[in-house]
């Protein structure tokens, strides 16, 4: 639950894992280690090798079976790099658009360098004992990724380590019951927060964490990520912007009038209505016309990076309504959308790809239509 925790922008729980195209696949030489350092149940392991750049664990031996299972898979943006870091106007640092870009093209592909069960910080032990696990597991990563790692921005001072995860670690689950942790990205942690960003992430089974650019982007324009819910009341999402990372959102939805602001958090709660109206099979007043104006509530918010689950359901109910041309254009909208969201191998990319290979075969084909 990201309203518990101080630490990090909310991340869908481990997505799994991908084919994407623009990323090609590499074996990894890796192995993990027990540093021998414990306090209580948490212990560091390190594996100087993982993902080619070195990472450390301060975490549960269950956890470790968890991470000796994680497949030793690299995906790497193909091409060169389409983004530099540097100085923006009341932001500090950020990432930059250093060429034209287009949905759908990869940004980043980063594994973890610094990986905390979320437990730990919850804990009883003396934040003095935890701050020097901390130290202790840093001191163990190769230079080149320790000192990737300090670069960080902090920005409420106090423990360096802590002060660092605070303001740039993701959350990230490793599955099972215990299996939350904070994962510190050290180059992704450039991007700043924009409630209407230009580009989306998750991270993968393999624990890397994949950007990708959802709407076109000039050379020199910012690309920024959504730290929190896009979908909140602008009031929301400013107060947790304030709370969680120490900033006043002045993105550019965050900035738009009063009378313009109120119009985008009405937008928002159509579109909530809409989604709980068409989300229930045996709805009435479901309509070719009200599906268009869900689709058309997300493009004028600038909504982009989570159009995914909402073109699902316009396609589904395209389908429902016996319309299989505006169904597949719907279903490969979404297969696109889910993949740029969560990768290609989670569940809605597969029932899209059935459902534009042939709608009249789908189990929804005309549901919504008298027998
Ligand atoms: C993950 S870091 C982003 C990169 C950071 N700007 C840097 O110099 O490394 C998060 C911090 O960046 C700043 N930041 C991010 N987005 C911002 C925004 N929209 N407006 C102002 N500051 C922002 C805040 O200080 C926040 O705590």
């Amino acid at each position: 639950d990201p309203s518990l925790c101080p630490w990090s922008p909310p991340t869908p729980c481990l997505a799994r894992d991908t084919q994407q195209e623009s990323l090609r696949q590499e074996p990894l030489p890796s192995k993990w280690e027990d540093v021998g350092k414990c306090v209580r149940k948490w212990c560091i392991f390190v594996n100087r090798g993982f993902g080619g750049e070195g990472m450390v664990a301060v975490t549960t031996r269950p956890n470790l079976q968890k991470l000796l299972k994680v497949g030793e898979i690299r995906r790497k943006a193909a091409s060169a790099p389409s983004y530099y870091v540097d100085q923006v106007p009341g932001k500090g640092l950020g990432v930059v658009g250093n060429k034209t870009l287009h949905r759908g093209d990869p940004v980043m592909a980063e594994f973890p360098a610094f990986l905390v069960h979320r437990e730990l910080e919850r804990s009883t032990i003396p934040q003095t004992e935890q701050f020097s696990l901390l130290d202790d597991a840093l001191n163990e990563l190769p230079p080149a990724r320790r000192d990737a790692f300090l670069a960080q921005m902090g920005h409420f001072g106090g423990h360096r380590i802590t002060d660092i995860l605070t303001t740039n670690a993701f959350q990230l689950d490793l599955g099972g019951d215990d299996g939350h942790h904070y994962g510190s990205f050290p180059a992704v942690s450039r991007f700043n927060h924009d409630c209407r960003p230009n580009v989306a992430f998750y991270i993968s089974d393999q624990l890397q964490h994949i950007t990708t650019v959802v709407r076109d982007v000039a050379p020199g324009e910012e690309l920024s990520l959504t730290y929190l819910d896009s979908s909140k009341p602008r009031v929301e999402r400013q107060s947790r912007a304030r709370n969680a990372w120490g900033f006043e959102c002045g993105c550019s939805q965050c900035q738009l009038s009063d009378v313009a602001s109120a119009k985008s958090d009405e937008r928002l709660e159509e579109i909530k209505e809409i989604e709980k109206l068409i989300s229930d099979p045996v709805s009435t007043g479901v309509t070719p016309g009200l599906l268009r104006r869900l689709a058309k509530l997300y493009k004028d918010d600038r909504l982009e990076v989570e159009v995914g689950s909402a073109y699902t359901l316009i396609a589904l109910n395209f389908n429902m309504l016996g319309d299989a041309a505006a169904a597949t254009r719907y279903a490969k909208l979404a297969e696109e959308a889910v993949t740029i969201e969560g990768g290609p191998d989670v569940g809605d990319a597969k029932a899209m790809r059935e459902l534009a290979a042939g709608p009249k075969e789908h189990f929804t084909w005309r549901r919504r239509l008298p027998a």
